[in-house]
């Protein structure tokens, strides 16, 4: 018979190693199976703290900490709390994109469930042996992979964005990490670095489309929904065409979420809010250039479009004063690549006439167009360069600037030049982590519009109000509530709230996410005292008295 290792040792969610009890070792029956000395959860933390700050590179810490993860959830989860701003860069975004695209090489050992589109009768079972309960689950992260961040397509490999992803709702919003499940749906890659390298771990064939991959869809939200009825359903990082077509497909019919195309619109209009209170002038007239016409990029469109419908003008109106770019120039009315969703917004062909020969740049548009926002969301690396810049600048005193694409490598441009360009003058906020930069003697903050300064809390309030739907509402409650926690005009400050301030920050938008779900009448929980059933909802990160049952196993 091969050596036993006790199983409370082995699963994280009930592994606290050396911090087991001398009486909790005899009940568990570990004995003699840990060293001697019996510590804290703080002597835990500070000693996987000094071992993670040894670590040569970011990525080499993400693989540390995953390691941890995948030994004991609540040293790990006390660890990313206790250095949140710190750590959310190399569990999160960027760091996460470098660990997908190493994640054949650099595999230790399985989270989450991988579903394979060869193999759509094996959904339910994958899900079945997580031994949970229909009422266990509050939250499902899915993806599909074909657009990870900025990066592209990486298949199975994008399983750790759905962990990355979650880690943040935990973290951030104390999310239970034993009730939140990350899944992969493995549909094959067109990526020709994974088809053709030996150790990939994923199907080895091409994106399934069509017919096979809609049904595989409809297996998996079914099963889902139909095993966790409780659980909202985020989908993350799907292709521009199916990530639009499976919300508004299903989204009366199911619990979604799309972060990519939700998230992202409610984080960017939290921002513009933000600065609009700065620059005094109403969303109704303001013009927005949204650069990178895809999933984020139109989901931003819609978000910013109907605040100016809020703000008393008609949907037509609205739409005309945003404009579109995407890899063919500005989208023009009868273009032949339109994709349905960008159509919308296509400008009519008298508007252009004469603005260029053939495709209308990004700079000709800013030129003609005098934008007071301009969002990157192309994967276009430096694409808002300094004579852009400086040609928005022209047109508006303070040009308000969200150069949004991930990871790092991707991101049209950095703030430091975005302030230098402008004399200091831009309001800008950035997809990733960016350090203040000094200008004209005013050190200047960067807010975060990523949506995970966002989704947490809405996942949170979700959650605490059993809601049915997530709604517009909700969505909007959220972005409120982001914006309503700073004041972005004392010189350099934020547009967004800092991220070492996350987990009160996702309170407050988890607080106003329920009262938007009763508003909307999705609610199935009003609590009589939100504060408190928000506070309570919010798992800690700290070794409790063990769970009943957890007796000494064999
Ligand atoms: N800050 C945040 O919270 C978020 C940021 N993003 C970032 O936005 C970027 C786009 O993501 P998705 O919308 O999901 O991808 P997507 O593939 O759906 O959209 C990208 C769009 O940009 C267009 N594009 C590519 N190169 C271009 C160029 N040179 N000029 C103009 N347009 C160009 C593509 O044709 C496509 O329509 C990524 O870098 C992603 O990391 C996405 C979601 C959230
Ligand atoms: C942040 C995010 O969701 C993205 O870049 O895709
Ligand atoms: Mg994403």
């Amino acid at each position: 018979m091969p050596m036993h290792t006790p199983p409370v040792l082995l699963n994280p969610l009930t592994n606290r190693g050396t911090a087991f009890t001398a009486e909790e070792r005899e009940r568990l029956g570990v004995v003699g199976r840990l060293p001697d000395a019996v510590l804290t959860l703080d002597q835990q933390a500070e000693r996987a703290y000094e071992q993670l700050r040894e670590e040569p590179t970011n990525l080499a810490k993400f693989v540390n900490l995953e390691q941890l993860h995948d030994r004991n959830e609540v040293l790990y989860y006390r660890v990313l709390r206790d250095h949140l701003a710190e750590l959310l860069p190399v569990v999160y975004d960027p760091t996460v994109g470098e660990a997908i695209k190493r994640f054949s090489h650099e595999y230790r050992q399985p989270r989450g469930v991988f579903l394979s589109i060869d193999r759509p009768q094996d959904v339910r079972r994958s899900f079945e042996t997580l031994q949970l309960h229909p009422d266990e689950v509050d939250l499902v992260v899915v993806t599909d992979a074909e657009e990870i961040l900025g990066i592209g397509d990486w298949g199975v490999q994008g399983i750790q964005i759905s962990v990355g992803k979650l880690a943040v709702y935990t973290a951030a919003a104390g999310l239970h990490p034993g009730r939140c499940v990350p899944v992969v749906m493995d549909v094959g890659t067109d990526n020709e670095i994974l088809l053709n390298d030996p150790l990939y771990l994923g199907i080895r064939h091409s994106r399934a489309r069509g017919k096979q991959y809609d049904a595989f869809i409809e297996t998996y939200l079914e099963t889902v929904s139909e095993l966790y009825p409780n659980a909202l359903l985020h989908f993350e990082d799907f292709g521009p065409g199916n990530a639009r077509r499976i919300l508004e497909a299903y989204r009366d019919r199911y619990r979604i979420f799309n972060d990519d195309m939700q998230g992202t619109g409610a984080i960017t209009l939290a921002a513009a809010v933000s600065a609009l209170k700065v620059t005094g002038v109403p969303f109704r007239e303001q013009r927005v250039i949204v650069f990178g016409a895809g999933t984020a990029g139109v989901g931003i469109a819609d978000q910013l479009r109907d605040a100016m419908v809020r703000d008393g003008l008609d949907a037509q109106e609205a739409t005309r004063r945003v404009w579109l770019i995407d890899k063919q120039g500005l989208l023009v009315e009868g273009m032949p690549d339109l994709r349905d969703y960008q159509v919308p917004y296509a400008r009519p062909v008298a508007e252009v006439r004469g603005w260029a020969e053939g495709g209308i740049d990004l700079l000709t548009t800013v030129q003609h167009v005098h934008p007071t926002i301009l969002i990157g969301t192309s994967t276009s690396p430096g694409a808002f360069d300094r004579q852009v810049v400086t040609a928005m600048a022209k047109g508006v005193e303070r040009p308000i600037i969200f150069p949004l694409s991930n990871p790092t490598e991707k991101i049209e441009a950095m703030p430091a030049d975005l302030l230098a360009w402008t004399d200091g003058k831009a309001l800008t906020a950035t997809g990733i982590p960016v350090d203040p930069v000094e200008y004209g003697g005013v050190r200047h903050s960067i807010g975060q519009a990523n949506n995970a300064l966002l989704y947490p809390g809405l996942g949170l309030g979700t959650v605490v109000a059993g809601a049915d739907r997530l709604t517009a509402g909700m969505l909007l409650a959220a972005a409120e509530a982001v914006a309503g926690q700073v004041d972005a005009r004392a010189p350099g400050a934020p547009l967004l709230p800092p991220v070492k301030n996350l987990r009160a920050s996702s309170a407050v938008v988890a607080k106003a996410v329920v009262r938007a779900a009763v508003a909307d009448k999705v609610a199935n929980r009003q609590p009589d005292d939100l504060a408190q059933a928000v506070h309570d909802a919010m798992w800690q990160p700290a070794y409790g008295p063990l769970p009943d049952g957890q007796e000494a196993s064999t």
